[in-house]
């Protein structure tokens, strides 16, 4: 297939030449043509002007890419006498010029005009590509044919960066050190973390003291451990690290009142642990007032080991009748225990998205702590036998049923259950305070076990700039003692050349300047990520924070802690000044740059003021009058009523105040956004654990609530006026995006249920309307023939309500808009419910009704579940994903097979709804 075309201006305007079909999808940037004709045997070299010099001259790197990858030439030159490195280098594509210096590609070859590639990519200003030459060996002193040097070529055209740069590479003479440095290594760059969570005074600090501890020191360890035996802060006696069963059954109270110093904040060290190396050990404070920050710190990551501690000396709580009907399980358990460890595991799982690879997840460990104050036997080894500990993780178990048991170790539980933290369930039972005890030993095996699970992963990842880099923090750390975050108006002098100059790109400027002028972008990327996952530095959006220590301890540790919220602004509303003057350790206008990135508080603009809201701060309480009954607008007949409450899944709890100042935090942001303010001014009104958002005629109402059982559940309502049916609906829609992708933000990982509440009883102002339950509202969406004829019994007031009343706020026309739940596709279920479902249905099943029986059920030909038999991922995950059935069709398929455990959980957390299309309000 070939074409006559005249080529255009940039080639020769007269000639007329034919051009292969290759030279023609080249030309055209089709990836897809070009890849065809490769595939179907078409000459890549026809030249003088081949495809991969007209695919760069057209700037189509990725077609390059392509050609070069499938052994296009590189070498030989077009009709203007321009080798591929030339061009690439002139018009700046970076990504080509790597792949031609790590293919072999000459950089010291003249173009037709004598010009070198770093002449071409100097003289267009593209430093990047310089910076790629040089560290592919070119020489810096090539003169081209007018006998001058690429730095002056730089300074000519007004680049003095470039011209800079190659000056100090010339006077340094270390530019093979700088590229060397770039070149990775046989080593691994692999530090392992160990994440300690649990309740005040469980024992974390005394266990990180004793992971620190070297022999000699071991000693006294264990004579201080005998004199904290009698200042016990979780002893039954002086302690309230219990659940008050008689106010709030199921909550937790999780301050200690023992008297030892409580940590601040997360504590994070790196740690020299014999035989294992450097360990970056992160301690979690079991203050409940830090936990919003915690999620900043739960990254999923292979080479971590999350230990959650749990005294063995805590009692059941008195009314354990109460709490075990409500727990469902044995009646004589540690409740307290378990309870704690259930909203440690929730916690955790709830922070790490559910749809990553098995591999990404680290392990998860229990430590039951104080066993020394127990009466729990040791065995010759010095192993200390606890049969409460034993029967502690073993309901944990039973509670966390698609928990796998990682006993069998990590690559069992890779082919069993995929994207599932793995949990060893087996507790490590210890006294904090004995360093060189059996129990230490167990730890610090899992802690070696981990890393040589991973230390293949990272084998050839450590660079020459990563240990230039990691002896360099340490004095960069230095000089900035007082603020450790290299922020913008640090660097005034730099900022004045480039007002849009951020934080990382000033980190990668010091790098330059200090380690290796030759590092690029992607290196630096790479590099920051790496210095972040070792907890060398932490990255948050723009901002690099060099020492993780002041992060959280000095920020996180002092500005979370009870006394700064005590004394906090009780409407959390600060401007710069009025925040310096609260905390005057270092610059407020940097610090409340960083606290904005770590989401903590929101930038407002005021009448020209600029303010900071921090809703972890606001304590307004709760004023009388808010959700007036009496207000005319919403009293006639046909005023639209609506409202939902969101619940985590049965048997978690308090999971979700720690996000609730986030969605409050996006609540003010989404103020901002047009679209809100699209019918006029729309107003936000935020106090303690509630906001109030209004537009001209609608009113929202947010709440975090406390339900009789103790559960936390967030409730939305919506009122308008008569015939405001459709403007409420999609407002209301757009709140609750708001709300769940806050939610999903902070805590990927957990499943959101949402609970109807009753128009009825909302129209009537009834103080805790009815709620629906989903799995009832699923069931009814079901049986009916049509889901515009479900009505739902109210049992408190025993009356019916059509869905259509509850939902579309009695408008039938919206109902051409939406697609109800129970029609959507198994694709549209949330990654922690198919997650769930494959920790029920991968593993065997006694009866067989697994996750090869569902699929015979849904129809899949033999064929195809054969295919989904694998042994690297899950076979549950892989039937969902190709399964083309409705939500619907799967729930039925479930209970026809008698998995009413499986289809609970899939009904629980479907979607109410879809809207088929977005409409403008
Ligand atoms: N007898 C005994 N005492 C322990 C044990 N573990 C910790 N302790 C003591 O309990 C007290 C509190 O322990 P910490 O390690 O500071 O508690 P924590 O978990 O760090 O608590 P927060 O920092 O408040 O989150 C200290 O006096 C410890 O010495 C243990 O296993 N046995």
């Amino acid at each position: 297939m070939c074409a006559c075309l005249s080529r255009d201006s940039s080639y020769s305007p007269t000639e007329t030449i034919t051009l292969t079909a290759l030279q023609l999808a080249a030309r055209k940037g089709s990836i897809e043509q070009t890849r065809y004709l490769i595939e179907s045997g078409a000459d890549l070299d026809v030249g003088p002007d081949t495809a991969l010099h007209i695919a760069l001259r057209k700037g189509h790197s990725s077609i390059a890419l392509l050609l070069l990858q499938c052994g296009a030439d590189f070498d030989t030159r077009d009709s203007h006498g321009d080798y591929p490195i030339h061009i690439a280098c002139a018009l700046g594509l970076l990504d080509v010029v790597q792949t031609l210096c790590a293919l072999g590609c000459s950089v010291e070859v003249p173009t037709a005009k004598g010009l070198y590639p770093l002449h071409l990519a100097t003289k267009n200003g593209h430093i990047h590509i310089v910076r790629c030459l040089c560290s592919a060996g070119c020489n810096i002193d090539v003169k081209n044919t007018d006998n001058i040097r690429a730095d002056i070529t730089a300074l000519k055209y007004g680049y003095n960066e470039i011209a800079d740069l190659l000056d100090r590479l010339r006077v340094t003479g270390q530019r093979d050190i700088y590229a060397r440095q770039l070149v990775p290594t046989s080593k691994p760059a692999l530090r392992i973390s160990l994440r300690l969570l649990g309740h005040c005074g469980v024992g974390k600090t005394a266990l990180v003291k004793s992971l620190n501890a070297g022999l000699f020191s071991s000693f006294f360890r264990r004579s201080s451990s005998l004199q904290s035996n009698k200042s016990r802060p979780s002893s039954p006696n002086n302690t309230q690290i219990e659940m008050d069963v008689t106010s709030r059954q199921n909550s937790l109270t999780f301050e200690s009142t023992g008297n030892y110093q409580s940590t601040s904040g997360i504590h994070m060290q790196n740690i020299d642990v014999s035989n294992i190396g450097e360990v970056s050990v992160w301690e979690f404070s079991g203050q409940e007032n830090y936990f919003p920050s915690y999620h900043h710190f739960l990254w999923p990551s292979p080479y971590t080991l999350t230990a959650i501690l749990f005294n063995l000396e805590d009692s059941p709580a008195v009314q354990i009748q109460q709490i075990c009907f409500w727990l469902n399980f044995v009646e004589d358990s540690p409740a307290v225990q378990i309870q704690q460890i259930c909203f440690w595991l929730n916690f955790v799982m709830a922070r790490q998205p559910a749809d990553l690879p098995t591999s990404e997840y680290g392990r998860i460990i229990l430590v039951a702590t104080h066993v020394d104050s127990t009466r729990a036997a040791k065995t010759q080894q010095g192993e200390w036998l606890s049969p409460d500990a034993q029967k502690t993780a073993e309901t944990v178990k039973k509670i966390l049923p698609h928990t796998p048991d990682a006993q069998k170790t990590a690559e069992t539980v890779k082919k069993i259950l995929p994207h599932t933290p793995n949990l060893v369930v087996n507790p490590i039972i210890m006294d904090c305070n004995v360093p060189a005890s059996f129990a230490f030993k167990q730890l610090k095996s899992i802690l070696s076990s981990i890393k040589q699970d991973c230390i293949q992963q990272t084998i050839g990842t450590w660079t020459g700039l990563l240990e230039a880099t990691l002896a360099w923090l340490a004095t960069l750390q230095k000089d900035f003692e007082q603020l450790p975050v290299l922020a913008r108006d640090l660097f005034a002098e730099l900022l004045r050349t480039n007002i849009n100059l951020l934080a990382r790109d000033l980190f990668a400027e010091l790098l330059r300047t200090n380690i290796n002028l030759l590092a690029s972008d992607d290196h630096i990327h790479e590099l920051l990520q790496q210095l972040h996952s070792m907890g060398e530095v932490f990255c948050v959006q723009d901002l690099v924070v060099i020492s993780v220590q002041w992060l959280g301890t000095q920020l996180i540790g002092e500005l979370l802690s009870n006394q700064f919220i005590l004394q906090a602004r009780v409407t959390g509303v600060y401007t710069t000044e009025d925040f310096q003057a609260s905390f005057n350790q270092c610059d407020a206008a940097a610090v409340l740059e960083l606290l904005k990135s770590l989401e903590l508080c929101v930038e407002c603009h005021i009448d020209g003021e600029i303010e900071y809201e921090f809703p972890v701060y606001n304590h307004i309480e709760t004023l009388s009058g808010l959700w007036d009954s009496g207000d005319p607008r919403y009293r006639t007949t046909g005023a639209c009523y609506g409202g939902i409450a969101l619940h985590t899944p049965p048997r978690t709890c308090h999971l979700f105040s720690s996000v609730f100042p986030y969605i409050q935090a996006d609540l003010r942001r989404s103020t901002f956004d047009y679209y809100w303010n699209g019918d006029g001014d729309t107003d936000l009104y935020q106090w303690y654990h509630g906001s109030k958002l209004c537009t001209t005629t609608l009113e929202t109402l947010i709440t975090l609530n406390e339900g009789n059982d103790g559960s936390e559940y967030i409730e939305i309502k919506i009122r308008g006026p008569r015939l405001a049916s459709r403007y409420c609906f999609y407002f209301f829609h757009e709140v609750q995006n708001v709300i769940t992708t806050a939610i999903n933000r902070i805590c990927p990982g957990l499943l959101i249920e949402r609970h109807i509440l009753s128009s009825h009883q909302l129209r009537v102002h009834h103080l805790d309307p009815y709620s629906y339950d989903p799995q009832i509202v699923m069931s009814a969406m079901l049986d009916a023939e049509s889901t515009l004829d479900v009505t739902l019994y109210n049992q408190e007031v025993e009356r019916q309500e059509s869905l259509v009343q509850l939902v579309l706020f009695d408008d039938l026309e919206i109902a051409n808009n939406i697609e109800w739940g129970c029609a959507l596709k198994v694709s549209d279920l949330c990654a922690p419910a198919k997650l769930k479902m494959c920790g029920l249905l991968d593993p065997p099943e006694p009866h067989g009704r697994d996750w090869c029986l569902l699929a015979l059920k849904l129809g899949l030909s033999q064929e195809r579940i054969a295919a989904l038999d694998s042994q690297h991922s899950s076979h549950t995950m892989r039937l969902l994903t190709i399964a083309d059935c409705s939500i619907g069709n799967l729930i039925t398929s479930l209970l026809e097979l008698d998995r009413g455990d499986v289809a609970e959980i899939v009904s629980r957390s479907a979607p109410i709804l879809r809207l088929i299309e977005p409409v403008e309000v």
